[in-house]
């Protein structure tokens, strides 16, 4: 018969009959509490990609904390590091979701390298918003120092400006995680024109067995 099995076919389907994939790493930027480890996470796993958070890359290569970067070395410091960490991600690791910290993009080295290897999706969120997001836990340095609603407010004016310049935009409110995720595949479908292969988004939101303060 002229039937060709699939698994020993010496004439494989061309290329371009394969699923279109992701042609580039999608980098989340926002303040802190936008959203971005917690969507980064689950958006990886619906497009079946690498997650990475930068801030755990910076912690890993440390050794140590961020709060301890930053008491210990600065801030300066902290930046240096996460610029080369993010450099070292986007040139060197295959298409994947990278979560940023919220200072990240306002690095101009930076938002070069994020221009020239990813494609920026900016998670924007109102202040109330990421001020209950942001209450329950204590290891942002920045929200240490001080009244986090002034300095969420004072960041949200320095920064927003700087945010816009992302390829893309998308709002991260009180819906649920998975439907903010679901924003982010259609804006990313749009942006390249292409259908994004994924898996099913998650049905029914079972009863969390996470440890408390887990993003
Ligand atoms: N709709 C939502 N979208 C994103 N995060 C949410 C949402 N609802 C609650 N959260 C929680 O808010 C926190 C957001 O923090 P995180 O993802 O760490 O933000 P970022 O990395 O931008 O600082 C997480 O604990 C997350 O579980
Ligand atoms: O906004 C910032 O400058 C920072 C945000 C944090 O990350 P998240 O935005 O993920 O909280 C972390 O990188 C560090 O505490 C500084
Ligand atoms: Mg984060």
């Amino acid at each position: 018969m002229g039937l060709r099995n699939a698994t020993t076919d010496p004439h494989p389907a061309p290329a371009e009959d394969a699923p279109p994939r992701l042609p580039r790493t999608v980098v989340l930027v926002g303040l802190m509490g936008a959203g971005k480890s917690a969507i980064g996470r689950r958006l990886a796993a619906r497009l079946n990609l690498p997650f990475r958070d930068a801030d755990i890359e910076i912690e890993a290569a440390a050794g140590c904390t961020i709060a301890e970067i930053f008491a210990r070395d600065g801030e300066p410091v902290f930046r240096a590091v996460e610029r080369k960490i993010i450099a070292r991600l986007l040139t060197e690791e295959p298409v994947h979701i990278l979560a940023t910290g919220g200072g990240a993009f306002m690095d101009a080295d930076t938002r070069a390298t994020v221009h020239a290897h990813g494609v920026s999706v900016w998670l924007r969120a109102e202040l109330d918003v990421l001020i209950a997001r942001t209450a329950k836990r204590t290891h942002r340095p920045l929200l240490n120092q001080g009244n986090p609603r002034d300095v969420l407010s004072r960041l949200m004016n320095l920064r927003y400006p700087v945010y816009a310049d992302s390829d893309l935009t998308v709002v991260s409110d009180e819906r649920p995680p998975d439907a903010t995720v679901e924003l982010v595949i259609e804006a990313l479908e749009r942006h390249f024109g292409i259908p994004l292969p994924h898996r099913a988004a998650p049905t029914a939101a079972p009863a969390t067995s996470k440890p408390a303060g887990t993003p």
